[in-house]
């Protein structure tokens, strides 16, 4: 790490919370549980305390947290994300490690009937539950299992979820991407102005007219800017390894530096899950959600299984680490021969997602990982475009990205923080935290320890 790059330290004396009252804690175990259109994110808290309790601990309460800590898989489907897992972590006077699972949401059944096994109604008769899934699902908790579900608000275990983790989280949960040989590096908390990308780049689309983020410039008609590289290796390879330096995107090497986010505010959100919601936050009690739109991370996995047959989300963004979405888009050159010069629009700009398709030829050309690469910056460079448009009218700086559209997905961090710096001429700093889409059911969990004893 370079001198001047901030050392992230947890800001909570002892790694405890304040906000959860220890006198008044519910019982164990504690879940926060959010259920999202895709995607269910369990967060679940291991006592490391209970040794002195020795048999006190009840034998429900034991079988329950050796399934969960002594697997990473759970069926056919669940998966512990163990590089996210937290160890020493003080809640409520209790002293454990955060662990954080996910399953998708439609094996919610596979889920109930396992707490049904696990006798879990026998050790609480509630428990917490955010994301559509809390109020869809709530019925067949309460009747097949006998539980019933507090029900908390998405966006607002969202927002706590994130200052909580990024307070207790002993490395860095926030950074950025900077490319190797620009001054960018350096920058901390977007003050400063940062590098303009390569204007000459043949891969990123980078024509010169600026989006400034408090003052519309232009007459660009809102496409995001990158088109990314055909040459990039990032892809998913880095799933367990998020942390791995550095990789090559375009030009130059791309690589993480972590963000001092003690101070963010105000900051805008822009949450990539199925679909995406956009807040802009002033304080950690003061947010509102400004924006949102229904192409995001469903919409890619959808699209890509749709084009390319693939099954799986990992799969698709594999197939977009090989893929060219030339072959696939219309580039501004395809329809002037260079560039558009009176309004600085680059001949290597995209003027039309999957624009190329119209052509029986071009179809039969495409492979399935042009199309996997098309779709991915497709749906990536709108999220940027709204983004942007939204930093603009709220007049923030920082947006940070989080949801698990952004699991092993280098691709799509570096196009969003490509695009930020690009056509804001520097103002616009993209963040990235290391829990991507665990924030909403970490909040929930916090919710419901602060409630006491809810049940
Ligand atoms: N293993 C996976 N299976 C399915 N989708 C995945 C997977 N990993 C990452 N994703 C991506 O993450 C998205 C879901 O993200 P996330 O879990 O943050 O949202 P969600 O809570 O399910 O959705 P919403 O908040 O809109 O209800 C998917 O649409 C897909 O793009
Ligand atoms: C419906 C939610 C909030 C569920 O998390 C999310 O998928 C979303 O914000 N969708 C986008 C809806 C829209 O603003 O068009």
């Amino acid at each position: 790490m370079a001198a001047n790059e901030p050392m992230c330290e947890s800001t909570t004396s002892n790694n405890s919370d304040s906000d959860v009252d220890s006198e008044s804690l519910p019982s164990m175990p504690w879940f926060g549980m959010d259920i999202g259109g895709t995607l269910t994110k369990l967060v679940y808290f291991e006592p490391m305390d209970v040794e002195g309790e020795g048999n006190e601990e009840k034998e429900t309460l034991r079988i329950i947290r050796k399934y969960l800590t002594g697997n990473v898989a759970y069926g056919k489907t669940g998966i512990r994300d163990v590089h996210l897992e937290m160890p020493d972590q003080v809640i409520g006077g209790r002293q454990g490690a955060l662990h954080f699972i996910r399953f998708p949401t439609h094996e919610m059944q596979a889920f109930i009937d396992l707490a049904k096994v696990k006798n879990f109604s026998s050790l609480a008769s509630a428990i917490c539950a955010t994301g559509g899934g809390a109020f869809k699902f709530e019925k067949d908790f309460q009747e097949q299992v006998n539980l019933q579900l507090h029900k908390y608000d998405e966006l607002d275990c969202l927002i706590r979820g994130i200052h909580f983790i990024d307070r207790h989280n002993h490395s860095c949960e926030c950074y950025y991407w900077a490319r190797a040989g620009t001054t960018d590096s350096h920058l901390q908390n977007g003050h400063s102005a940062s590098a303009q990308p390569s204007a000459t780049h043949s891969d990123l689309n980078s024509p010169n007219h600026s989006r400034a983020v408090n003052g519309e410039a232009t007459s660009q008609s809102g496409s995001s800017g990158a088109t990314s590289s055909q040459s990039e290796s990032n892809g998913p390879q880095h799933s367990q390894d998020k942390n791995a330096g550095s990789d090559t995107f375009g030009d130059g090497d791309w690589y993480k530096v972590p963000f001092d986010f003690r101070d963010p505010y105000p900051y805008l959100v822009v949450n990539i899950g199925s679909g995406v919601s956009i807040l802009a936050v002033h304080s950690p009690t003061n947010y509102k959600r400004v924006s949102g739109t229904s192409l995001g991370g469903g919409t890619f996995l959808g699209l890509c299984c749709l084009l390319t047959g693939c099954q799986t989300f990992e799969e698709a963004v594999e197939l977009a680490s090989t893929g060219d979405n030339h072959k696939v888009d219309r580039l501004v050159q395809d329809i002037y021969g260079g560039d558009y010069g009176r309004f600085n629009l680059k001949g290597d700009l995209v003027a039309s997602s999957f624009g190329h398709m119209m052509s029986q030829q071009r179809r039969e050309e495409a492979t399935r990982e042009d199309l996997a690469k098309a779709t991915l910056v497709t749906i990536t460079n709108n999220i940027g475009s709204i983004a942007r448009m939204c930093a603009a009218t709220e007049k923030i700086e920082r947006v940070v990205f989080v949801g698990n559209f952004l699991r092993v997905n280098t691709i799509s961090m570096k196009l969003l923080a490509y695009a930020m710096d690009y056509w804001s001429q520097g103002v616009l700093k993209a963040l990235f935290l290391e829990h991507e889409g665990y924030f909403g059911a970490m909040g929930c969990l916090i919710e419901y320890l602060k409630l006491g004893h809810p049940s």
